[in-house]
């Protein structure tokens, strides 16, 4: 198991969290207990339990199916049983079950429940203030609902992300904003959590955990990220000298980026708050396809395969949710009311989400 990247406690979460705000990416990864990807569906447990955050680490390797994710330690099982409904759930990677979530005085979620199995491409929709984003911080673990469970591949989490309540699974979030580092280069930036020295000269309060990898062999996996991201020649620029469809690709190599010394193969799950917020139609075109390509459906700009199991998208944009999803899950004052297919969503009797796909001022959905 390669201990890269960057490793956290409970204690510092909380700091953590700040630190990704400012960072634009964060990676949550618990080593892996199960070797997913290959046919036999072998377990190998890990007695490391070490919980790594980071603005990359995608998993090479990983199959294009379900069959290798198969807990057949009598362990394992027994965790998992905790969160299976039916034996179908195998390929349920995060489930969200009744949670709920208030800020002071307001009540953001109330009853949030649904499954994102392995393979998905999630759209989260819904009019503005309803919580989506919350969704995507409670599920990578930085915020904690006040009722409710976070189940990842059929483990309870308990609180905040525990290393003790999680089988391996990395989960990626990309903030709204590409946020770079404007001091560093687009090299050190996608690099940045893969260099011991950036990493520990930086005002980040993480424990670095060592990555074997060389400097040579960071700018060198740098620039292959960068090129998967369809951008080439770039690496010694500054985030000011980029445009903004720019910066957001750079965001995206530095979400991908990945040890691949490394001989983790857990499923990774990214998660994006509006990535296409801001842009034209053509940049969005760009990123909306960046994210498919990094899919494991999927072929990069480089035309390798994808290292992404499933993602989850905050989107606001129609063109987004046409192109970069197929599900699609609509959350209004709290709570789903609506999931459906994509291709279902413009066609759609209910009248919030038609109201909402349409844009009309008449519906049930009221702004103050
Ligand atoms: N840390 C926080 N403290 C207090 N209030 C918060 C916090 N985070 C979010 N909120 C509030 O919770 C509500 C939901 O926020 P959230 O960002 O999840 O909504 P959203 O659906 O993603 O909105 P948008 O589509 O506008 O981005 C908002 O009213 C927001 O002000």
């Amino acid at each position: 198991m390669a201990a890269n990247m960057v490793s956290i406690s409970n204690s510092v979460f909380p700091t953590l969290a700040g630190v990704q705000n400012s960072s634009g990416s964060c990676r949550i990864v618990v080593p892996s207990r199960n070797k997913l990807g290959s046919s036999s569906s072998s377990s190998s447990f890990s007695s490391e339990k070490r919980i790594f955050c980071c603005c990359s680490a995608p998993p090479r390797n990983v199959g294009d199916g379900i069959s290798g994710l198969k807990f057949n330690d009598a362990a394992a099982q027994e965790n998992l049983s905790v969160g299976r409904e039916v034996e179908d759930d195998s390929d349920v990677l995060i489930e969200c079950r009744d949670v709920y979530k208030s800020f002071g005085e307001k009540h953001i979620l109330n009853g949030v429940s649904f499954k994102i199995r392995h393979g998905e491409a999630v759209g989260i929709i819904g009019p503005s203030g309803t919580g989506k984003s919350t969704v995507l911080k409670i599920i990578a673990g930085l915020l904690a609902p006040d009722k409710g469970e976070v189940y990842i591949r059929g483990r309870k989490r308990r609180g905040l992300i525990s290393d003790d309540d999680m089988s391996g699974l990395r989960i990626g979030l990309v903030f709204q904003s590409a946020a770079l580092f404007d001091s560093l280069t687009v090299r050190e930036n996608v690099g940045f959590l893969l260099n011991a020295q950036l990493s520990m000269s930086s005002v980040v309060l993480l424990r670095y955990e060592n990555s074997d990898m060389s400097e040579d062999q960071i700018s060198e996996l740098v620039t292959e990220n960068l090129a998967a991201v369809g951008l080439k020649g770039v690496e010694e620029r500054m985030p000011s000298e980029l445009s903004g469809g720019m910066k957001k690709r750079v965001a995206l190599a530095r979400s991908i980026i990945f040890d691949n010394t490394s001989e983790s193969v857990e499923p990774e799950v990214l998660l994006y708050d509006e990535p296409t917020a801001g842009l034209d139609p053509i940049a969005s075109t760009v990123v909306e396809d960046l994210i498919r390509s990094v899919h494991f459906k999927g072929d990069d700009a480089v035309e390798k395969p994808g290292n992404i199991a499933s993602y989850i998208v905050v989107t606001h944009q129609h063109s987004t949710i046409r192109r970069a999803v197929d599900r699609l899950i609509f959350l209004h004052k709290g709570k789903i009311v609506w999931e459906g297919m994509t291709h279902e969503f413009t066609t759609s009797k209910d009248p919030i989400v038609s109201q909402f796909a349409s844009g009309s001022l008449d519906g049930p959905i009221q702004y103050q």
